[in-house]
C-alpha cells in the first residue's frame, strides 16, 4: 500500500545542512497499522510529510496505492492526496468552525453539494462517536474530542491511507488509550492502512501489527511486531519489556528468554524446571497482550546440574523462544 525506496530529505539552513531523513526503505501493507518509533529529532515528522508530499524528497520513491508520487504535478498529487488522511498531534482544527464545519471543509473543497456533505459529515461524526457534539467548537471541546474531529475531517474524502503524526501525544494516557482504540476500530471496519509516527512505545504496543524504529533519519530495525521481538538484541523488545543491568543471583545462571505467541501462554518456565531438574525463579519480565498477539521476556535465573549447560537454552530455541545472555 505504500512503498518507500531510498528516501533522503536534506534541510540546508545557512549554517549547516542536517539529512531529515537519509535513505529509508520502508514498506507499509494494505490493511495494516504502521508504527515509526524514534525521540525527538530522528527524522519521523519529515518521513511522514514526505509520504504526502507536503516535504519533497531530495531522493527516493514514494508509491501509494499504486501511484508514484513523485512523478505528478500539482493538480494530479491534489487528486493523490485525497486517498492520503493526515491527523496532527496538535488537531490543526479551524477554532471558527465548529465539529461539523471543520469535517466539512474538505468536502466543500472537493466540491461536494451542500445536502450530501450534511449527510456525509453526519456519518462521519458519527463514526467517531461525536454525533451530539456537532454543533460545538473547538475550544468546547476536549483534546480527545478535537482529536475525533481531526480523524472524522481526514477520513472525509474515504481515502486508503491515513498518516498519524503523534496523534496522542498531546493527550492524557486515558484518552489516549480510546483514540488509539478508535484508530484501531477504523484500521478493522474501513480496511484503513495507517502509518503511525511516535516517540510513545504505548502507541506501538496497544495498535501496531508493524514498526520501525528510527535514529538519526534512519530506519534500523523494522518489519512485523511479533518477528521483532524474536529477533535478537532487536531495541523493540527491550523498549516494551525493559529487563534492567542484571543483578547476578548467587549460584545461578541468568537467561533473558522471549516468548511470542501460544509459548506466551504454554508452561515453559515449569517444563524446564521438570525437564533439567532445575530450581527456577522469575527475577523480571512480564507478559502483555500486543495488538492482539501474546508475547513477553522474563528473566530466569537457573539452578541445579544443568544450568549452565547449554541443554535448557536449546531446549527452549527448539521451542521458538529466543535466549539471550542478560545484559
Ligand atoms: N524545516 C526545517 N529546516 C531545517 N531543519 C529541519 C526542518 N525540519 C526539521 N529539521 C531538522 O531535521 C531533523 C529531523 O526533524 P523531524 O522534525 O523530522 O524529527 P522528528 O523525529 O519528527 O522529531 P520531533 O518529534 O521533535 O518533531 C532535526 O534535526 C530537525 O532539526
Amino acid at each position: 500500500m505504500i512503498q518507500i525506496t531510498g528516501l533522503r530529505k536534506v534541510y540546508r539552513t545557512r549554517r549547516a545542512e542536517v539529512a531529515a531523513v537519509d535513505g529509508v526503505d520502508l514498506t507499509v501493507a494494505k490493511g495494516e497499522v504502521y508504527g515509526v518509533l524514534g525521540r525527538s529529532g530522528a527524522g519521523k515528522s519529515t518521513l511522514l510529510r514526505c509520504v504526502n508530499m507536503l516535504e519533497r524528497p531530495d531522493a527516493g520513491r514514494i508509491v501509494v496505492d499504486g501511484v508514484d508520487l513523485g512523478g505528478l504535478r500539482e493538480d494530479g498529487l491534489r487528486k493523490a492526496r485525497q486517498r492520503i488522511g493526515m491527523i496532527h498531534q496538535h488537531f490543526a482544527l479551524l477554532g471558527s468552525r465548529t465539529a461539523a464545519g471543520n469535517v466539512a471543509f474538505p468536502l466543500e473543497i472537493m466540491g461536494m453539494p451542500r445536502a450530501e456533505r450534511a449527510e456525509r459529515v453526519r456519518e462521519l461524526l458519527d463514526l467517531v462517536g461525536l454525533a451530539n457534539r456537532a454543533g460545538a467548537y473547538p475550544a468546547q471541546l476536549s483534546g480527545g474530542q478535537k482529536q475525533r474531529v481531526g480523524i472524522a475531517r481526514a477520513l472525509a474524502a474515504r481515502p486508503t491511507v491515513l498518516l498519524s503524526d503523534e496523534a496522542t501525544s498531546a493527550l492524557d494516557p486515558e484518552t489516549t488509550g480510546s483514540i488509539l482504540d478508535l484508530l484501531r476500530d477504523l484500521n478493522r471496519r474501513l480496511g484503513l492502512t495507517i502509518l503511525l509516527i511516535t516517540h510513545e512505545m504505548e502507541v506501538v504496543k496497544r495498535i501496531c501489527d508493524s514498526a520501525a524504529i528510527m535514529h538519526d533519519g534512519r530506519i534500523t530495525e523494522s518489519g512485523p511486531v511479533a518477528d521483532l521481538l524474536l529477533r535478537p538484541g532487536a531495541e523493540l523488545t527491550r523498549g516494551i519489556f525493559p529487563l534492567g543491568v542484571p543483578t547476578p543471583v548467587k549460584g545461578a545462571t541468568l537467561l533473558d528468554v522471549t516468548v511470542v505467541g501460544a509459548a506466551a501462554d504454554s508452561n515453559f518456565v515449569s517444563d524446564l524446571a521438570r525437564r533439567f531438574d532445575l530450581d527456577v525463579r522469575i527475577v523480571g519480565g512480564g507478559v502483555e497482550t500486543l495488538a492482539g498477539t501474546r508475547a513477553g521476556r522474563l528473566r530466569l535465573a537457573l539452578s541445579g546440574a544443568a544450568a549452565a549447560t547449554g541443554a535448557p537454552r536449546e531446549h527452549l530455541a527448539s521451542a521458538g523462544i529466543l535466549v539471550e545472555d542478560p545484559r
